[in-house]
């Protein structure tokens, strides 16, 4: 009972802060934050202010030094709150996808019958690699293959293959343009001083190279990989998406298509499974294609498809076992849209069990961003968010019904994962998994308190939380250790402490997602997002501060592309982060992917996972 009354009166005195005597100041006495990561970082060049790193390791206030109030006053306080408390819904369309529906998918693509034909098209496709001597041809092989999304099978081979070629320098631009991005997304590091050479002495890229559309669109996509401070692949984008744009309507019709489509989202910025998608019925077209590469990746495309449905089978019992549909109506019940989240980060067959794991995770992480941004009262959430830092059966006690569900499916999903990763591996990730979802929440709270008490942060601080609350960092931790690779310490402390890999990751996915959705919240009533708060700050116009995002978008690209060339994380931790945030921009590309879930959405799902490719 003590222990109860004790924890009601915290409750009650952070509510009474933010509420009553709005003080929003107040909140960062509750939030302290560590000094371990006070480097600052520069903004894009259009941008007048800096970030403050962010900081991110959370204290919680001292129990001992909260104030005694008398319980019975708490009590009715909080029953008057709870009265009080207008239940909110987002109002979220039903999900358009039937569970017997996802239950029922077939395909007649199975290993056990094309395994053998498969494995032959592998063999050829590997012979393509070793007797491809002439480095531009070899470049757009490994190009294509990455493309059609079979490059997987051939990492070590396209490596091997590409160390033999570096830095064998060329001359023209599409090739000059290819060589790089082809070396810096396999993971060599070349300078882009190789362009230098396409600059006249006024350091402008040369006239006559404005009506080359190959190398200006080789240029345009190997720009994207620029790290920050690479001014010539800068210039290199302006100049490349100016003559983009004035050739677009000389060019036929299929070219025109892929120009328009790079100029909405580059290469390296797509999600590789659509891509893949989409590129084979581009390649189908392609008058010099190779047919065992096209025969390969559709195989490989339906192969792969019959791996997600099993998953997606699988998620479907779960997900009607976990009851959150009728359970918590008020949250999204979007299982297909969660598990393109989980496809994004990573798609390669032999990951399953990643792919199971991150969409639970997504599914019952949107659920709780709905109880704090939604439906809950803010005494219940700040409730919610003691259970969830308590993380025992007894704090269940005090959430009311709702929550325990959700509290108690966070629970056992989260050690779930621990347990088989101990048994699996033999590491303790409890510390790493447990943190993850308390950081998570504590973040979700800082936000509701900001809207609860009407205050508006500076875009700073909004995003020094709002990278956390978007979820990346957690995921991150649960993808690395639902991966079945080797886990390392090292690995899992850079994850809890935050590392400038995850940082700028996650900062994209927020970016792309306050892009989307930030109208749809504000009208339901949320915390200000990054667009308001810039508004706000700036006084500026809607339009202004979306470009002022997308600005930072591009910077946060270009630092990641610099953390991404250091090797300081495991590469599938790097390859993670850098899909996170493709998936972001992908799904939050036409609005809110995931709340109304729309017929785009829809469509890609229906071509990544119930049709085949006619083979
Ligand atoms: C794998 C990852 C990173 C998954 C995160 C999914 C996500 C952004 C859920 C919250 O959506 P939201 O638009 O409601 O977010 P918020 O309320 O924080 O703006
Ligand atoms: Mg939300």
């Amino acid at each position: 009972m003590y222990i109860y009354i004790r924890r009601r009166v915290i409750c009650f005195f952070n509510n009474f802060l933010t509420v009553f005597m709005r003080l929003p100041s107040s909140f960062p006495m509750e939030i302290m934050t560590s000094s371990a990561f006070s480097t600052s970082c520069c903004l894009p060049l259009n941008c007048p202010r800096r970030v403050v790193w962010p900081q991110h390791i959370y204290r919680r206030i001292s129990k001992q030094s909260l104030p005694i109030i008398p319980p019975l006053m708490i009590v009715s306080k909080l029953n008057e709150l709870q009265q009080v408390h207008p239940r909110r819904s987002a109002q979220y369309h039903p999900s358009v996808w039937d569970l017997k529906l996802i239950e029922s998918l077939s395909t007649p693509y199975t290993y056990e019958l094309y395994g053998t034909q498969f494995e032959e098209l592998k063999r050829s496709a590997k012979c393509l690699l070793t007797s491809t001597k002439d480095p531009c041809a070899l470049l757009k092989l490994a190009s294509t293959m990455q493309r059609l999304g079979v490059a997987y099978h051939f990492e070590k081979d396209i490596e091997d293959a590409l160390a033999l070629l570096y830095p064998n320098l060329t001359t023209n631009l599409h090739t000059t343009a290819l060589q790089l991005r082809v070396l810096r997304q396999n993971g060599f590091s070349i300078s882009s001083d190789v362009f230098d050479k396409f600059r006249n002495s006024d350091g402008r890229f040369m006239d006559n190279l404005s009506s080359d559309m190959e190398g200006l669109l080789s240029l345009y996509e190997a720009s994207h990989l620029g790290m920050h401070g690479e001014n010539i692949l800068e210039e290199g984008k302006d100049f490349s998406i100016k003559n983009l744009k004035s050739l677009i309507g000389k060019l036929e019709s299929d070219s025109a298509k892929q120009v328009k489509q790079s100029l909405e989202i580059p290469l390296y910025w797509r999600m590789p499974r659509v891509e893949a998608r989409s590129f084979i019925d581009v390649y189908q077209r392609d008058m010099a294609k190779n047919l065992t590469l096209l025969e390969l990746a559709k195989l490989d495309y339906n192969l792969v498809q019959y791996v997600y449905q099993q998953e997606v089978k699988e998620l479907s019992r779960w997900w009607r076992d976990l009851g959150f549909k009728d359970k918590l109506p008020f949250s999204r019940d979007r299982l297909m849209e969660n598990y393109l989240w989980a496809m994004g980060m990573i798609f390669e067959p032999q990951f399953s069990k990643c792919r199971i794991g991150l969409t639970k995770f997504v599914c019952i992480l949107s659920a709780i961003d709905d109880m704090y941004d939604i439906y809950g009262s803010l005494d219940e959430i700040e409730c919610f968010t003691d259970a969830v830092d308590r993380w025992e059966m007894e704090a269940m006690e005090d959430l009311p019904e709702y929550m325990r569900i959700c509290y108690l499916a966070m629970l056992n999903f989260a050690n779930e994962v621990v347990f088989d990763v101990l048994k699996d591996h033999g590491v303790n990730t409890f510390p790493y998994i447990k943190e993850a979802w308390a950081n998570l929440c504590r973040s979700y709270l800082v936000e509701r308190r900001w809207f609860s008490s009407g205050y508006t942060p500076t875009l700073n601080e909004y995003l020094g939380n709002a990278w956390i609350s978007v979820g990346g960092p957690s995921a991150m931790v649960h993808a690395y250790v639902l991966l079945g690779c080797t886990i390392t310490k090292d690995a899992l402390d850079c994850l809890k402490h935050g590392s400038e890999l995850l940082y700028w990751a996650s900062l994209i996915t927020r970016l792309s997602d306050d892009l989307g959705t930030s109208e749809a919240e504000s009208k339901r009533g949320d915390v200000a997002k990054s667009i308001e708060c810039y508004m706000v700050q700036e006084s500026v116009s809607k339009e202004e501060a979306q470009d002022h995002i997308r600005g930072l978008i591009s910077y946060s690209w270009k630092k990641l592309n610099e953390e991404s060339a250091k090797n300081s994380m495991p590469k599938s931790i790097v390859k993670m982060s850098l899909n996170m945030a493709r998936t972001a921009q992908f799904l939050f590309q036409n609005g809110d992917g995931i709340g109304t879930s729309t017929g785009v959405i829809k469509d890609h799902l229906t071509s990544l996972i119930v049709k085949q490719i006619p083979y």
